[in-house]
């Protein structure tokens, strides 16, 4: 079954060309939201679209590129729609993302909890999790912040989004070679090498074969980006706010 896969920001943290690298996913019926950074509320404005669209977010790891939407959203379902969207986030992560980022903002002193914005739907890491008949969503540890829980993403077994991650150029060749994905969306920094070290960096990833670069879509890119146009080899930038139907 085939799904769309939407963009709404394609920017590294401390982009100011593009939007938080956060994605919508759209199912038959199911519209899911992968991660809802400090951007997102905006980049889903300019794409004319509400909380209200949005059945469901899911969170990779605690970056305020990836959760500092979340209060505005919250507060949006709440208080202006009167709608719980459902959240995905691995177990290990959902009471740091209560007690150490959303609480100050969302707690009303009178003991409310996450809860009572979205119907908090845990994750157990490495299992295939079913978001909805036609899409299911697979967690997997990865390595991006020295002792930072961080996850990457099987899509329907056979798209992987790598959301914030380190290079693992052995992860990648399991993944293509075991679990014939593909499409692979790959944060990629355009920083020289030994600078930012916790992306996989452009020239990382063109080191690896041909057949494996080729299903490489690159996001979560700097504002130089445009610099870098047909110096990817066979990888290409994915584009921001465009739909790609993924089969
Ligand atoms: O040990 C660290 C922690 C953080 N950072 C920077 O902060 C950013 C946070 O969002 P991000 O994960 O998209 O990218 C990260 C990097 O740009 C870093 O370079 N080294
Ligand atoms: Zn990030
Ligand atoms: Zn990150």
């Amino acid at each position: 079954m085939s799904i769309q896969i939407q963009m709404i920001g394609t920017g590294s943290a401390f982009s100011k060309k593009y939007f938080n690298n956060n994605a919508l996913v759209y199912a038959d019926d199911f519209t899911l939201l992968i991660d809802c950074g400090i951007t997102a509320p905006m980049a889903l404005h300019q794409l004319n679209k509400t909380v209200q669209e949005i059945d469901g977010i899911l969170i990779t790891h605690l970056h305020a590129d990836h959760v500092g939407g979340l209060e505005e959203l919250a507060f949006q379902a709440k208080y202006l729609y009167n709608i719980k969207p459902k959240l995905f986030i691995c177990s290990k992560l959902l009471p740091i993302l209560w007690e150490n980022s959303l609480k100050a903002g969302l707690s009303d002193g009178r003991g409310n909890k996450l809860e009572d914005f979205f119907e908090v739907i845990p994750i157990i890491e490495n299992e295939n999790t079913m978001i909805t008949p036609s899409l299911n969503i697979e967690m997997i540890q990865t390595k991006h912040i020295p002792n930072k829980l961080s996850y990457s993403l099987f899509i329907n077994d056979h798209i992987f989004y790598s959301a914030d991650m380190q290079f693992d150029p052995d992860l990648l060749a399991q993944i293509h070679k075991e679990r014939h994905c593909k499409t692979i969306l790959h944060d990629c920094s355009l920083e020289e090498p030994g600078k930012v070290e916790v992306h996989a960096s452009l020239s990382q990833l063109l080191t690896l074969p041909e057949q494996i670069q080729n299903k490489i879509l690159l996001m979560h890119y700097g504002d130089n980006m445009e610099e870098f146009i047909e110096k990817t080899g066979s990888m290409s930038f994915i584009e921001q706010q465009k739909k790609y139907t993924i089969i």
